[in-house]
């Protein structure tokens, strides 16, 4: 197995020597291509602090994330851009798509930034939408959507330039129940039949199930990791749950 991201004694503190957060205090661990990991843990734990120092929104204390090898943490102005560019797709709680284009341009916009030309752009976003079945929703502007349909849009616009990595925080955040499971079935999708990497934090049991590995975090550092294995959904989620006990069961909404 190739070994896509390697996180090194990754720290990140928030504050002065008056009042300092641990937010993420010393964590290690490698993801394999082709991963689809969850990171779960109480609010509060650090999960979205250690996403974004892996997305290099935020800026580590000390330690190092490294991705195919190249060192991310020393990347600066363009090189910083065009590794986020080129190497990461994003998929947030709140979709973030723009109000003001259709779902075919919320697509397309990743690929014109990158400069590429509007032949092969039209190919791919077409590619990338019958492989998710959003097409029927192509020419809808965020606000004619439902909520699923907008984050199978956002997983679209996540996909198309065929990222080394996705990082998703908290995606199913803002959906019921259905259009969660629909597009937890998309990530699935993304990660099985397209070989998409993934990186999850979600507080949610029924999310994190849907992954192939989960890794737990409290107070800042990793407590516990899972690996799905040969088990099916519903016994990963259990165990998922037995472990969410062990922490305490403070993790809110697990269903
Ligand atoms: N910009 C910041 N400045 C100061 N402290 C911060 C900042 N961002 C996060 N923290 C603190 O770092 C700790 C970890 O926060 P983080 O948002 O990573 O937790 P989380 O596990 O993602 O929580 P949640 O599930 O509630 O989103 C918390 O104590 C938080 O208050």
């Amino acid at each position: 197995m190739e070994t896509l991201l390697e996180v090194q004694n990754l720290v990140k503190f928030y504050g002065n020597k008056t009042s300092l957060t641990k937010a993420v205090n010393d964590i290690s661990f490698q993801v394999n291509k082709g991963e689809f990991t969850a990171i779960m843990g109480a609010s509060g734990s650090g999960k979205t602090t250690l996403l974004n120092c892996i997305s290099t929104i935020d800026k580590v204390t000390s330690g190092h994330v490294l991705l195919k090898g190249q060192d991310i943490t020393k990347l600066k102005g363009n090189a910083l851009m065009k590794f986020r560019r080129e190497q990461l797709g994003f998929i947030f709680q709140d979709f973030n798509l723009l109000d003001t284009l259709n779902a075919f341009d919320n697509i397309a916009l990743a690929l014109q930034i990158q400069g590429k030309k509007p032949d092969e752009i039209k190919k791919k976003v077409r590619e990338i939408s019958e492989k998710l079945n959003v097409e029927e929703t192509l020419k809808k502007y965020p606000y004619e959507m439902s909520g699923g349909q907008r984050q199978r849009i956002a997983c679209a616009r996540a996909m198309v330039t065929e990222p080394s990595l996705i990082l998703a925080d908290e995606p199913t955040g803002a959906l019921d129940s259905q259009s969660a499971g629909m597009f937890l079935s998309s990530l699935q999708y993304m990660n099985e039949a397209l070989q998409a990497t993934i990186l999850m934090v979600t507080h949610d049991a029924f999310s994190a199930s849907y992954a192939k590995r989960v890794l737990f975090m409290k107070d800042g550092k990793l407590f516990h990791e899972l690996r799905k294995g040969n088990n099916d959904r519903k016994e990963f989620f259990n165990e998922i749950i037995h472990v969410i006990s062990l922490l305490g069961g403070d993790l809110n909404h697990v269903v």
